[in-house]
């Protein structure tokens, strides 16, 4: 460890305080191994009991209750002293020891100062190896006396060691877990105490409680541990092993050992990425197409039937098998990673940066066994998929383009008013409640019928309510919308208006990404489409600058995508800690396993409260268990998680797994009735889904479920058209919208609460500001 010559030293009056010692020791220690000490690096000093109140700022000297301390923090020292020599206070009027306390300080004479030899013996014992340290203290019976000052220093360092995080963290590398290293550090700390020899003491405590006394003690305490806790260490490493992510691509050895070409289609919106690369996918002898979205596997199963190349669909709910057919469209969640394709198409690849689901597309791109991949994307992920390509060994091939037309926006918004609403506009807006709240009032104060898309519908309701907006030939001339049509659908949309730009994240309003307000203003003016040139704005004018920020701001860099381990994995782990229960399990794999810094692990909130959920069924295995978690169900909706409940409990116990939901009569005439149906739909989507990953004779329902979904999401599209009532409130706290006499009004914008700092922009200023997306 390298020294620098004391030039100067901290003196330090001290009392009989347990904590004293430990606290001059971080200083001595610092201020001894700094010539000059900059005040950076001394300032502010550690001092882990003392209240902060009591830590008066430099450069006065600090006077507590029970000791003094008096610092030289601008090299106007307090005692300025050369190698040897001891310290003589330079200013004593200064010390203003009450007379209460005089008793308990020490003598500065008396007080120790590290000589030079002792700084070469500690020079020796830093440079010592800690096996031979170990088992020196090994072979010791008794430790030898030390001075109370010391004996407290040390107790500091191993309290401080025993918490400490980076040593925690390194002791994961020698496979000593985040759950035992207390234990182990205590055990550590009780060994050492009761073996320790005078200069090891002394040299610990000149070091004092901290960084550098850990990085002494830690390869001494992994010496201890190898002898100590084999068997744990053991254990550990095993469980690690099983939790290793850290090489996903040695996970396919199948598409290693092919030789594939990587085409990254790098875009914004409406650049026809998909386009060109569906055009190599049907010319393909055997091509998979690989959506984000149901509704998009669906748009492209009847694409590219309609143009004659045979293709099937597949997707957790449904599989339609076309005779002869050597294409797929699939949801990339359920693309084979066993099937030879000559030509595959990952859509919306940035996605592999998304929290949740984000490992569908790592796993697609790592493991299909394809000649040519297609990827289409914006260009966020590119810089991963280049570092994937060299792991992988893959060929990648960059296509850059351009949007066909430059997105307008619209600088003069809506002004807060609905009214000004025309033919071929999609409001965007983030809640459902919203959502209906503006199909009310367009369709109550102007002469427009609106079509609506959000998540929750069905996907062929969705469907049916864009296709009732793209045909002219009808009164629905205006879309109301979620950030559901952000993805891929080609909608004949003139002008996108966001509603605001704020979304509820499941805890508290927050602005809207920009990657997403962009994908979703990209809908506006599509090629081929009735409005060729887009048109985005806002309604209120005081979110018309966040619009334009976002829709200006670079592409972000992602640096990691997400991973989840196959069940397998999780398999392979649980062999570690048998009797562990299945969401215990997936917390522990969380904390334990390891990743690369291209890769996150994706949060699997989700499917632990499933799991957690199904934890009193007996009977179910580990891997149904699994597969049970991955079921399409709304976690915050009790009656879905209630029947996925009786469905599990059912196939537990190796009953017939019924359906058990009876069938609504009429379309909804009211919001709780509409939101009933939009239950009742899930439930059947997740029956079906359920049939298709589990055993089919145990769901011996699935054609009744079929025509049930069917016949609701008809019953929902019937509903849709006739819906003018108001939202149920699921939220009671929210804040509503107030409605004027004479139109409506939406609440405070909460991009301009965020961003208060923001110029007013004049009413006239009419301009149309280009700005591509
Ligand atoms: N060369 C082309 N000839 C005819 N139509 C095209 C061509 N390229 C693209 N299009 C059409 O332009 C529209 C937008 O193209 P595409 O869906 O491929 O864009 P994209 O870049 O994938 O957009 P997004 O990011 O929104 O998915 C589509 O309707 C597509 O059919
Ligand atoms: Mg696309």
């Amino acid at each position: 460890m390298a020294r620098g010559p004391a030039k100067r030293l901290l003196y330090l009056y001290s009392c009989k305080q347990n904590y004293l010692s430990g606290v001059r020791n971080c200083l001595s220690t610092r201020f001894l191994h700094h010539s000059q000490p900059s005040k950076s690096q001394i300032y502010p000093f550690p001092f882990p009991h003392v209240p902060k109140k009591l830590q008066l700022p430099p450069p006065h000297f600090t006077q507590l209750t029970k000791f003094c301390i008096f610092l030289d923090f601008h090299g106007h020292s307090l005692c300025t002293l050369s190698e040897n020599e001891k310290p003589v206070l330079k200013s004593t009027e200064s010390i203003q020891c009450k007379a209460d306390h005089e008793d308990m300080i020490c003598n500065p004479e008396t007080e120790t100062i590290v000589s030079e030899d002792e700084r070469l013996n500690f020079a020796k014992i830093a440079e010592r190896d800690p096996l031979e340290i170990y088992k020196e203290l090994k072979d010791t019976l008794k430790a030898e006396k030390q001075s109370r000052s010391d004996w407290d220093a040390l107790n500091e360092i191993f309290r401080c060691f025993s918490r400490s995080g980076w040593a925690s963290n390194q002791a994961l590398a020698v496979y000593i877990g985040s759950s035992f290293f207390p234990t182990a550090a205590h055990k550590f700390c009780s060994f050492f105490l009761k073996r320790c020899k005078t200069d090891l003491v002394k040299y610990l405590a000149s070091l004092g409680p901290g960084q550098e006394a850990e990085k002494f003690l830690f390869p001494i305490f992994v010496e201890f541990c190898m002898e100590e806790f084999p068997d744990e260490i053991k254990r550990f490493r095993k469980m690690v092993e099983s939790a290793d992510m850290t090489k996903p691509h040695t996970w396919f050895p199948f598409a290693r050992a092919m030789k594939r070409k990587i085409i990254y289609h790098c875009g914004p919106t409406n650049s026809g990425k998909t386009y060109n690369a569906l055009q190599r996918f049907m010319e393909a002898k055997k091509g998979v197409y690989c959506s984000p979205l149901r509704l998009l596997a669906m748009e492209v199963f009847d694409k590219v039937n309609a143009l004659g190349v045979y293709c099937s669909l597949l997707t957790g709910q449904e599989k339609k098998d076309f005779p002869f057919s050597n294409h797929v469209a699939c949801t990339v969640e359920m693309v084979s990673t066993d099937e030879l394709y000559d030509v595959a198409v990952i859509d919306e690849i940035q996605m592999m940066a998304d929290p949740c689901r984000g490992y569908a597309w790592t796993r697609a791109l790592l493991g299909l066994k394809a000649d040519e991949i297609h990827l289409c994307g914006d260009p966020s992920v590119l810089n991963v998929v280049r570092k994937i390509c060299s792991d992988t060994g893959d060929e990648l091939v960059e296509q850059h383009y351009e949007r066909f037309k430059p997105l307008v926006v619209e600088a003069k918004t809506f002004l807060g008013d609905l009214k000004k609403v025309r033919s071929g506009d999609c409001i965007v807006a983030f809640s459902r409640r919203e959502i209906f709240e503006v199909k009310l009032a367009i369709e109550k104060y102007t002469n427009h019928r609106c079509c609506v898309i959000y998540g929750a519908l069905p996907p062929e309701t969705r469907r049916q309510q864009a296709a009732l907006f793209n045909d002219q030939d009808n009164e629905f001339d205006v879309l109301v919308a979620s950030d559901a049509v952000g993805m891929g659908l080609n909608l004949n949309i003139r002008r996108i208006v966001f509603y605001n730009l704020a979304k509820y994240n499941g805890d508290k309003m927050v602005p809207v990404p920009a990657s997403q307000v962009k994908q979703i203003a990209g809908r506006a003016g599509r090629r081929g489409s009735r409005y060729p040139d887009g048109l985005t704005t806002t309604l209120h004018l005081e979110d018309l600058d966040y619009l334009i920020e976002c829709l200006k701001k670079p592409f972000d860099d992602v640096k990691r995508v997400g991973l989840f381990p196959f069940f397998e994995q999780v398999e392979l782990f649980a062999g570690q800690l048998p009797d562990m229960k299945f969401s215990k399990l997936l917390e522990k794999f969380g904390e334990n396993c390891r990743l690369d810094g291209s890769y996150f692990l994706c949060q699997h909130l989700h499917i632990k409260k499933i799991a957690n959920m199904l934890e009193r069924i007996q009977g179910l295995s580990l891997e149904d268990r699994f597969n049970f978690c991955f079921a399409p169900v709304n976690i915050r909706d009790p009656k879905a998680m209630y029947h996925l409940l009786r469905f599990a409990s059912s196939y537990a116990q190796k009953l017939p797994v019924n359906i058990a939901m009876g069938m609504p009569k009429c379309s909804a005439r009211n919001d709780s009735e509409l939101l009933d149906l939009e239950t009742r739909h899930q439930v059947l989507s997740m029956y079906l889904w359920l049939s298709n990953h589990f055993e089919e004779e145990r769901f011996p329902y699935v054609k009744k479920a079929e025509t049930m979904a069917t016949d609701i999401a008809q019953l929902l599209a019937e509903s849709l058209i006739k819906a003018n009532w108001k939202p149920e409130s699921r939220n009671a706290g929210k804040s509503k919208p107030q409605e004027k006499e004479d139109g409506y009004e939406r609440p405070m914008s909460l991009i301009k609460l965020r961003e208060g700092k923001r110029h007013e922009r004049s009413e006239n200023a009419e301009q149309l500001e280009k700005v591509t997306a």
